[in-house]
């Protein structure tokens, strides 16, 4: 009969429903005795509490000058509401290739959303391992901008939810404690810079470093040359547990980030950088090859990338006498711009061809990114 039909047609699951998909499960954390770096965590469920953010901004101040790496943990988000994120990640890389190439990323023009494939790269005499999807803000910006593969598709509201979830629940409150920490009388003035609606590049990622032969290891230099800052305000990574992630610290040593349950890795970028003349530190820091009691695993990632508004001039903020007493000074001989720092440091970044041949002219270990600002490469 026609209404068994239906009926059957209804109850059908549909294969991208979390029951049908391969669920994503962390592998074991390695056993060796790494030189870990020692980091903060901030608890934000003390951010709304009495005296909750000064205590917090005090927690931070070491970290933000200093060190430009700590842990945020107790954001809002579910063990549960991670998890999926990371299932989808990992069957989002699971597709054919002839699949995820429809939505590949356009390098050339600088658009960095969609999928990027392995292998763009060579470091050394091998191939880079790195695949990533990259999602834009859901505002009208990017409206129908990108198309996704219909497994993402049948999710794409929880990955909205969840990036925004990201951007009001860590990126904002970390801007008003970073307006505390720099003494600023509006506690706000980041934020108004960080909009979710305004137009900026922000992106929530998924990343997949592919494991690799003992071989590979060796002929990229165990991936020890990657070492750079990043180019926002700051950077989201969720907890995973194959160590690769290196921060170089002020004595010159670089150390492994470890994977702290329920937390989520924060690191200071470029613009934060920036618009306090140096103060706040955008962290150097590289991902090397795991231990190799990790080399038989792929590394999954899911990060999110928090930007100014595009059109946000990228000089030393006025009023705070922080940095008023630091004596900082704007890193641009002319006004700079979000979007015009986006450009210079992303032709660079997707451009190894070109960012090899600046650096080989200079001879310095340094090239100008923009307005005489210089970039310099870590080893
Ligand atoms: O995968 C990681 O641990 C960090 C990745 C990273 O540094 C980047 O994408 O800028
Ligand atoms: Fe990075």
């Amino acid at each position: 009969m026609a209404t068994t039909a239906t009926q059957t047609q209804t109850h059908e699951v549909s294969p991208y429903d979390f029951s049908q998909l391969e669920p994503y499960v962390h592998p074991p954390e390695t056993k060796e005795d790494l030189p870990w770096s020692e980091l903060v965590t901030l608890d934000l469920s003390d951010f709304d509490r009495p005296g909750g953010k000064e205590r917090l901004a005090k927690q931070l101040e070491h970290a933000v000058h200093h060190v430009g790496f700590f842990y945020v943990k107790n954001y809002g988000l579910t063990q549960e509401e991670v998890d999926r994120q990371f299932t989808l990640a990992k069957n989002f890389f699971a597709l054919p290739v002839d699949e995820k190439a429809k939505f590949e990323v356009d390098y050339a023009n600088a658009d960095y959303n969609g999928w990027r494939r392995s292998g763009l790269h060579s470091s050394g005499p091998v191939k880079d391992n790195i695949e990533m999807y990259n999602f834009a803000k859901f505002t009208k910006d990017f409206e129908g901008k990108y198309q996704h593969p219909d497994l993402i598709k049948a999710h794409l509201p929880e990955i909205e939810k969840f990036s925004k979830a990201l951007h009001s629940n860590v990126v904002l409150p970390l801007l008003r404690l970073f307006a505390i920490v720099l003494q600023l009388p509006d506690e706000d003035y980041l934020v108004r810079q960080h909009t979710y609606e305004k137009r900026s590049e922000d992106h929530f990622r998924y990343m997949l470093y592919h494991k690799r032969t003992p071989e590979e290891h060796e002929a990229s230099g165990y991936g020890q040359t990657g070492g750079h800052t990043d180019l926002g305000t700051l950077t989201l990574l969720f907890r995973q547990p194959i160590a690769g992630l290196q921060i170089l610290g002020e004595d010159g040593k670089w150390t492994w980030v470890s994977a702290q349950p329920g937390t989520i890795t924060v690191n200071l970028a470029d613009t934060i950088s920036h618009i306090t003349g140096g103060y706040l530190k955008s962290s150097v820091h590289r991902v090397v090859a795991p231990p190799k009691d990790q080399w038989a695993y792929d590394r999954t990632g899911l990060l999110y990338f928090a930007r100014p508004h595009s059109d946000t001039i990228l000089v030393p903020i006025e009023d705070s006498p922080v940095l008023k007493a630091a004596g900082v000074k704007s890193r641009f001989t002319e006004p700079v711009s979000m979007g015009d720092w986006v450009k210079a440091k992303q032709t660079l970044q997707l451009n190894p061809q070109i960012s090899a041949k600046k650096y080989a002219e200079s001879g310095d270990g340094t090239v100008e990114v923009i307005a005489g600002f210089r970039d310099r490469r870590y080893q």
